[in-house]
């Protein structure tokens, strides 16, 4: 996506040909900053500590990181080591287990004397996938929107409500629940965004709103618990969240707090829909809350909030009580039954086992 003119990939190779950049999304939005990884330590950090996050953009990242961990080693003992190092860093996305899968099956039977270019070649190849299977999600999302407009009688602003952020800074490029709202953006569609601010670290403050605004897309920032009241009150024409992992019978795992949001939907006749890209489906679970990890992340992030004060000096600020002590749980799961559907980069699919297996040509999958 453009940023002030100038187009951007999330994640990208150096001329160098090998070291990798990134952007350093925990220093967004008040400084931009590309970080330069060149070695799988330094990758791994990067997931681990959000400097990059998404499920797309953490699974890119890890196959970036295998690519430098094996210039430095291509061994067997070392390449099985740095897997088991990224894999650890974060625990709910799929696409993390996804990326090392596929690398380690490209990489384990070749001669150690071909692994570094054939690890490059399939990380751009996981890069420049995610890029198309998001813009394809952004098509088929825009015909979702195009209707709901329709039926609203094209009178506008169209306002959408978005959690946390799952736009192109959440992936290598246009992101998944925003590529449609970009993409009905550029087709002269009015949208509106409410952007929950998402605690506790924030994305839909100090990304989806730098994003959007960077794009020129109307947004209001929220706090969290401001949905249910606006979707009472008819100002939430549809939901379109992200996700980390969405089983075979589509239940939906994402940022805390989207569950509240697919009730609060639900209970107002509301459309939640989920933007969904392929490798983020786990076809190994069908019970998100059962089998789903759910990453419990450093207290730190709910006890400090981070902005800039009046000097424009960055900083963070204690928000609690020294003495009290705080749960900090980053995702949660949203149950198939309270998704209207879910657009993938092949159409979209009912959000059920029979409605995935059928877009993804797995109907062996017999619904349970
Ligand atoms: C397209 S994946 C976006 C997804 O990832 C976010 O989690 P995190 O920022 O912790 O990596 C959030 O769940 C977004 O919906």
């Amino acid at each position: 996506m453009k940023i002030d003119g100038t187009s951007y990939r999330s994640i990208w190779l150096n001329d160098d040909g090998w070291s990798v950049n990134i952007i350093d999304q925990t220093r967004l939005p008040h400084e931009f900053h590309v970080e330069r990884l060149t070695t799988v330590d330094q990758a791994a950090h990067a997931i681990k500590a959000m400097l990059v996050r998404g499920a797309p953009l953490i699974g890119a990242t890890a196959a970036y990181g295998v690519c430098l961990g094996l210039r430095a080693d291509a061994g067997d003992v070392a390449f099985n080591k740095m897997c088991e190092a990224l894999i650890a860093t974060r625990p709910t996305a799929v696409n993390l287990r996804w990326a090392i899968r596929a690398m380690q099956d490209l990489i384990l039977p070749l001669p150690e004397s071909e692994r570094v270019s054939a690890a490059y070649e399939k990380a751009t190849q996981i890069c420049d996938e995610d890029v198309a299977i998001n813009s394809a999600i952004g098509d088929h999302g825009l015909g979702v929107i195009e209707a709901i407009w329709e039926k609203k009688g094209k009178v506008g602003p169209l306002n959408i409500l978005t959690h946390c952020n799952a736009g192109w800074l959440a992936t290598v490029d246009w992101g998944t629940a925003l590529s449609p709202i970009y993409k009905a953006h550029d087709a002269g569609i009015p949208v509106h965004v409410w952007v929950d601010e998402t605690r506790p670290r924030n994305q839909g403050a100090h990304l989806t709103c730098w994003e959007l605004g960077k794009h020129g897309v109307e947004h209001t920032l929220i706090v969290d618990n401001v949905g249910g009241h606006l979707m009472q009150h008819g100002q939430v024409d549809l939901c379109i969240t992200g996700t980390d992992r969405t089983t075979a019978a589509g239940d939906v795992c994402n940022k805390i707090g989207t569950y509240l949001k697919a009730l609060a939907a639900k209970d107002n006749n509301v459309p939640f829909y989920v933007a969904l890209p392929g490798p983020t489906i786990d076809w190994e679970i069908d019970d998100g809350v059962k089998d789903i990890p759910i990453e419990i992340r450093d207290s730190h992030e709910v006890d400090y909030i981070q902005g800039k004060d009046s000097a424009g000096q960055v900083s963070e600020v204690r928000i609690l009580p020294e003495e009290s002590s705080s749960a900090n749980y980053a995702f949660d799961v949203t149950p198939a039954c309270l998704v209207t559907g879910l657009i993938t980069e092949r159409g979209v699919a009912d959000a059920s086992k029979e409605g995935l297996a059928r877009l993804y040509d797995r109907l062996e999958y017999k619904a349970s």
